[in-house]
């Protein structure tokens, strides 16, 4: 049977890994043997239709799109009460896990090394037209050292039209301002990530998202100069011009690939330029109930309407609507 023939009852639930917003995660065995993450979407994601189609998106297109740092899917089906995702099983979990529980055993070299295989992961993103729109710790995956970047929930071509969306910790000002990301926001998220695995702190924090939001707007971090004086100063230059408010003037992913392989002594060859593994994942769209509906004109992502009592959440990804 090949992979992509697999269906739900073919695999073996074995135990939880961890749930998000959108579906839980279980450690489960396909029929070779092999250890998968299985990702079901939670009913709720099943009844929403943005929702729906944002677990739709990540099914199809981590199928399609294939890098050594892009979390590999196995098999899936995007839409539907059989919709599932089998994932590469990343036993180390997210960077975020391992930054909260064991960031101190990770050494000065690791971390340039989980920044250089994610900025080669968007170096081919961005190489295909693609903006991934949600890069941070909890999306990034860590096994033995090196990183894979997952959840292309929110990734889209930009041939597909503009969108908006992001984590507040990590969101570019021109999403804050409402207008469309594109690979410079990433860009942007990347250098806020590199900033928290390099100083162990986040740049911007605020009690509200109008207090990060302003801090994202208008200031700039502790020079990394200062605070993290054994790096390269070509790198650290690198890293605060990817902290700049205008899209326009931040370095491109691959630049930013470049000079933290120069920095880990590895030779810059150029990102190899794979394919996607099947038909222009552009065109693959969805078909019956959950076709997507036509781009709204965009706007910032809003700030959290909870009902009061119920805490903002820094982490949680928003969409322009
Ligand atoms: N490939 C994997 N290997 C190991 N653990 C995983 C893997 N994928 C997911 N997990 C675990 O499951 C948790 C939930 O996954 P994830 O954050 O992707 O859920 P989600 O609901 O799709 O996300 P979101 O909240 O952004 O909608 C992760 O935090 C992680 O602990």
């Amino acid at each position: 049977m090949t992979p992509s023939a697999l269906t739900l009852p073919d695999f073996r639930l074995l135990r939880p890994l961890g749930r998000g917003d959108t579906s839980q995660v279980s450690l489960a065995q396909d029929p070779s043997g092999r250890e998968v993450a299985l990702k079901l979407p939670l009913p709720h994601t099943l009844a929403v239709h943005e929702a729906a189609e944002r677990f739709g998106n990540e099914v199809r297109l981590t199928l399609r799109l294939r890098h050594p740092h892009l979390v590999r899917g196995y098999a899936g089906v995007p839409f539907g009460p059989g919709a599932f995702l089998a994932l590469e099983y990343y036993p180390d979990g997210t960077l975020s896990e391992v930054l909260s529980q064991r960031g101190s055993a990770l050494s000065p070299r690791g971390r340039l090394q989980i920044l250089a295989d994610l900025a080669s992961a968007l170096t081919f993103l961005h190489g295909l037209g693609a903006v991934h729109q949600d890069v941070k710790p909890q999306n990034v995956y860590v096994a033995g050292g090196r990183a894979a970047l997952g959840d292309l929930g929110s990734a889209y071509f930009a041939t597909q039209g503009s969108k908006v969306s992001g984590s507040p910790y990590y969101m570019a000002p021109e999403i804050y301002h409402g207008e469309a990301s594109s690979g410079a926001s990433d860009v942007y998220s990347l250098a806020i990530t590199a900033y928290e695995l390099l100083t162990g702190a986040r740049p911007f924090g605020g009690r509200s998202y109008e207090e990060l939001m302003v801090a994202h707007l208008t200031r700039f971090p502790t020079p990394l100069a200062h605070t993290c004086p054994d790096l390269p100063r070509p790198l650290t230059r690198l890293i605060e011009q990817a902290f700049a408010k205008g899209a326009q003037d931040r370095p491109p992913a691959a630049e930013l690939r470049r000079a933290l392989l120069l920095s880990l002594g590895e030779p810059p060859e150029e990102e190899a330029p794979l394919a996607p593994a099947g038909p222009d994942p552009a065109e693959a769209r969805p078909t019956g109930r959950h076709t997507p509906k036509p781009e709204p004109a965009a706007t910032p992502p809003a700030a959290e309407s909870a009902p009061s009592g119920r805490r903002w959440n820094p982490f949680k990804r928003r969409h322009g609507r």
